[in-house]
């Protein structure tokens, strides 16, 4: 190819570029982005767009990973609006959107598809739907009308330093030797945007493609995952190979096979944290993280993300996690009291009704109102959950999900609708786990039929507040309700013998004054019968011992096996009345002691 010959592709490609950015923009020839149907609310942690041909499966897939109905057929364009779905998984809400037939030339006009890859440019990940029976050029082709829409897939921008100049022409310089744009390629690239003065520099080698994606600057770089479809229709061998290709999720939509394997790439694709708050002395609440993107997760982000006018009253937080250098300052009261704040603006803004009452209100109507003991509305305690509650479905993933890395995940995919209830079990209960029934008659769900009751098993080291989910335990019901989860939270009774903090268990102990100084051995309660105990001599009032390990179980943390500790405080009793024989001890002890057993610094015997 000659030299002119090459800057005319060139050319060329800087004008395509350009002539298609006009076709998107909404003023160019009917449509837009927003037709009907497509004005889906980005609702949850992040969206995933399915995009694919007619007929690969996409509705089939929704509907089987989100139980969001969305008609499917044999013929061609059964969908015809966007059709919204929620997966709820370890934690994170994730909406899936399904989007109708994708044909060819839609980024020019054609078709409904500008308006499917319109919404396709809002998302956090695409999912290319692809059917494994149809030829491998549809990849290709949907690639193509993806890229012309300005998406990039799995692809980071380009580090090219790119600004406009009044004068001084182009200037253009690059990290690597001998790149591949050369000066006259940059040039006409640049005049056909009738730039002529500007500074060029490429930390990278780069096509020509990524220079005009620069200089247009309006490209979105989505993750991309290739969901195979159909593979029921080949043959293992195919299949094998299929596997091998970087970013491809081989499924089968119709019989559900590994559905999990790809809400699961689905998560990792979408590189998300969650946070989970915790209130001093308490158990996370694992069942309702705030899910945030990896690369938008700072503490301001955090707070922004519950309210934004959070961050104007917020000091700092205290932050647990595996990229954490230094645990939190344990001892720091006002730090305690910070993350005590962040708790309660958590569980306030979360709460809708609270958080219209805070918006109206502000910062300190409601603070005070609050401090008043009122309410907003909605809430009325721990137990004001108990009886059904439908709507908004399934809240969020139990804990041992997060603990045990998603092992359940594969049968929470499908919404199904939840009822909560409360129950009350005792300390001893709580610190030993226990089996019990659960009486559904007292709920008041529709259509249980026969089912009365329900075996719940609360592991060890349950606390106040902690949720457990029973999936699928309820029957369908009336008007085509599915199967049901049963939730079920959690309140700890309070013990006359030990007190709780997380994991370690306090007791106080009564050793009598003459004990306290010669040093003794005492029987303590715990939480497995008694144990003996050394007193060591001249032990004062107040001293805290330690048994170590005989807290409570720590299996619900992770932590198989382990336990916390248990503080025993030593009381020390002074008698309130002496026989004869006692007080002429004492006497004799006072009178020694002032003669020869004063100490040094003359506070008496007993410092
Ligand atoms: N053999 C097989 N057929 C499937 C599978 N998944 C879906 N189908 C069938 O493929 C056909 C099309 O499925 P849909 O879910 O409607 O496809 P779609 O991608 O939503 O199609 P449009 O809405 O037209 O874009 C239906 O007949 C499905 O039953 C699968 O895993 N294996
Ligand atoms: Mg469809």
């Amino acid at each position: 190819m000659s030299v002119l010959e090459k800057i005319k592709d060139i050319e060329a490609e800087a004008k395509l570029a350009k002539l298609r950015r006009e076709l998107l923009e909404p003023s160019a020839g009917g449509g837009g982005a927003t037709g009907a149907g497509f004005d889906v609310q980005k609702v949850g942690d992040a969206r995933v767009g399915l995009v694919g041909f007619p007929s690969v499966g996409k509705s089939t897939l929704l509907t089987k990973i989100t139980g969001t109905f969305s008609e499917a057929a044999g013929y061609e364009f059964t969908t015809l609006t966007c059709i919204p779905g929620m997966i709820r998984y370890r934690g994170a809400k994730i909406q899936l959107l399904d989007l109708p037939g994708i044909i060819e030339g839609a980024k020019d006009g054609k078709g409904r598809g500008r308006q499917v890859i319109s919404t396709a440019r809002t998302c956090n990940l695409i999912i290319i739907v692809l059917d494994c029976l149809k030829p491998m050029t549809h990849k290709k082709l949907i690639e193509h009308e993806l890229e012309g829409f300005g998406i990039r897939l799995n692809k980071q921008p380009p580090e090219i330093n790119f600004r406009k100049k009044d004068k001084g022409g182009i200037n253009y310089t690059s990290t690597v030797p001998n790149p591949k744009l050369d000066m006259d390629a940059v040039k006409s690239v640049l005049s056909e945007y009738r730039i002529h003065n500007a500074d060029v520099h490429l930390k990278q080698d780069y096509e020509v493609d990524d220079l005009i994606d620069v200089i247009e600057g309006s490209r979105v770089y989505i993750p991309c995952i290739y969901a195979v479809n159909k593979i029921d229709q080949i043959t293992i061998e195919e299949l094998n190979v299929l596997d091998k290709l970087p970013h491809y999720c081989p499924v089968c939509a119709y019989h559900e096979w590994n559905l999990t394997g790809l809400v699961e790439m689905i998560f990792d694709y979408l590189k998300l944290i969650r946070i989970y708050t915790k209130p001093k002395g308490k158990l996370p609440d694992w069942s309702d993280p705030v899910v945030l993107p990896a690369g938008r997760c700072s503490v301001e982000d955090f707070c922004n993300r519950l309210h934004k006018s959070l961050i104007k009253q917020f000091k700092y937080a205290l932050v647990w996690g595996s990229s954490v250098k230094h645990r939190p300052q344990k001892d720091d009261p006002t730090a305690a009291k910070k993350f005590q704040e962040v708790q309660r603006a958590y569980d306030t803004l979360r709460d809708s009704q609270k958080r219209k009452a805070y918006d109206r209100m502000g910062h300190e109507a409601y603070e005070n109102m609050e401090a008043a003991g009122g309410s907003p509305g909605g809430q009325d305690g721990p137990f004001a959950g108990s009886g059904p509650f439908s709507g908004s479905g399934a809240q969020g993933a139990s804990m041992f999900e997060h603990m045990f890395g998603g092992g359940l995940g594969g049968q929470r995919m499908r919404m199904r609708p939840t009822f909560q209830t409360a129950m009350m079990i005792s300390f001893k209960d709580a610190v030993k786990g226990t089996t019990q029934t659960v009486d559904l008659s007292s709920l008041g769900i529709p259509g249980l039929g026969k089912k009365k009751t329900v075996e719940l098993n609360i592991p060890a080291g349950v606390d106040s507040g902690y949720q457990l989910r029973l999936e699928g335990v309820l029957p369908a019901g009336p008007q085509g309700r599915p199967e049901g989860d049963l939730m079920v939270q959690i309140e700890v009774g309070p013990s006359p013998v030990f007190r709780r903090e997380n994991f370690d268990l306090y007791v106080d102990v009564s050793v009598d004054m003459v004990d306290a100084c010669l040093g003794t051995s005492v029987d303590v309660p715990t939480v497995d019968g008694t144990a003996e105990v050394q007193v060591k001599p001249g032990t004062q009032p107040g001293d805290k011992l330690r048994m170590r390990g005989y807290g409570v179980a720590k299996d619900i943390v992770g932590q198989k096996g382990r336990r916390g500790d248990q503080f025993v405080r030593i009381l020390v009793t002074v008698p309130r009345k002496l026989n004869a024989g006692e007080r002429q001890l004492l006497e004799q002890l006072r009178s020694g002691k002032t003669s020869s057993s004063e100490t040094k610094t003359g506070k008496g015997w007993f410092s």
